[in-house]
């Protein structure tokens, strides 16, 4: 039996992760990351392609995540229409501070887009942009057994606000949970946690949910394609514990490959 109610919401795929859990579900954002997982592809193709990715979903997440507030901006027609003239609505609270972690390697570019989204709607004082310098740390054998953060930037409090952490590859969990540690730690306690991976494994899934109640996933796809054939036909989640997403090596199957590596040409 799952563990969990049926999770139904128009745009995402349906699942029984939890109400945490948000598997979004758009044909564009599929060819974008398969094309972007294609041995076949130019370097200069997939930063493109990643842009498309973030931008949608961070439109998604953000929009739905982030707190709102009535506001009243004035347009242009002010002049001729003094009174009516004025945008009234809701929309982002603008008294409302956004952090984006930027894990390095791999999250660096999706956090630069995240990051200046953000920036193009909220004021400055209210966004900010963080480095956490992470790297897994593998054994003899090549599995990761941990997350080294030596080298990080972390511009100062994360109290009461909403942390984004835009790392494309959520494979073992271990380097998302290792830097909600260092916040809760060193930085304070945000009001929520959006974590965006471009593709999640179910191991992924229950790692970061379990970690933290504050814990929000939007994925614009989820991975478990080493899971038996009768449990890849159920509905994510419905035998969450049957579902294997990861090899021995803590790599992601179908996946996309070294994400880190490949978008920097650097194979360490
Ligand atoms: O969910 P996890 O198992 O922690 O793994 C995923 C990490 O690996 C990738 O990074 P990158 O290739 O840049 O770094 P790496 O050298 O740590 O593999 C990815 O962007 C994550 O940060
Ligand atoms: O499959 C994986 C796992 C970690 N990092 C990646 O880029 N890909």
């Amino acid at each position: 039996m799952p563990n969990s109610e049926l999770i139904r919401r128009a745009g995402e795929r349906e699942h029984y992760y939890g109400e945490r859990v948000h598997l979004v579900d758009n044909a564009l954002i599929q060819s974008a990351i398969a094309r972007l997982g294609n041995g076949d592809s130019r370097r200069a193709e997939l930063y493109r392609l990643l842009e498309l990715v973030y931008h949608s979903l961070a439109v998604e997440a953000l929009g739905n995540e982030l707190p709102r507030a009535r506001v009243e901006v004035s347009t242009r027609m002010q002049e001729f229409h003094p009174a009516e003239g004025v945008f009234r609505g809701e929309a982002l609270d603008p008294s409302h501070s956004v952090v984006v972690v930027d894990v390095i390697r791999g999250g660096i570019v999706p956090a630069q887009i995240v990051f200046e989204m953000l920036t193009a709607v909220l004021p400055d004082a209210c966004t900010r942009l963080d480095h956490l310098n992470m790297a897994r740390i593998s054994d003899d054998q090549g599995r990761v057994t941990g997350v080294d953060l030596s080298g990080s930037k972390v511009g100062g409090t994360v109290e009461g606000a909403t942390l984004v952490i835009p790392d494309p590859m959520g494979a073992t969990g271990s380097t998302v949970v290792r830097a909600l540690e260092h916040y809760l730690e060193h930085h304070g306690r945000p009001a929520k946690v959006v974590v965006l991976p471009m593709i999640a494994t179910p191991e992924f899934v229950r790692r970061v949910t379990e970690a933290s109640e504050l814990v929000h996933v939007f994925a614009a796809r989820l991975d478990r394609g080493l899971s038996a054939p009768d449990v890849l036909a159920t509905t994510p989640g419905e035998r969450w514990s049957e579902e294997r997403g990861l090899n021995d090596h803590g790599y992601i199957v179908p996946g996309a490959g070294g994400v880190g590596e490949i978008l920097n040409n650097a194979w360490c």
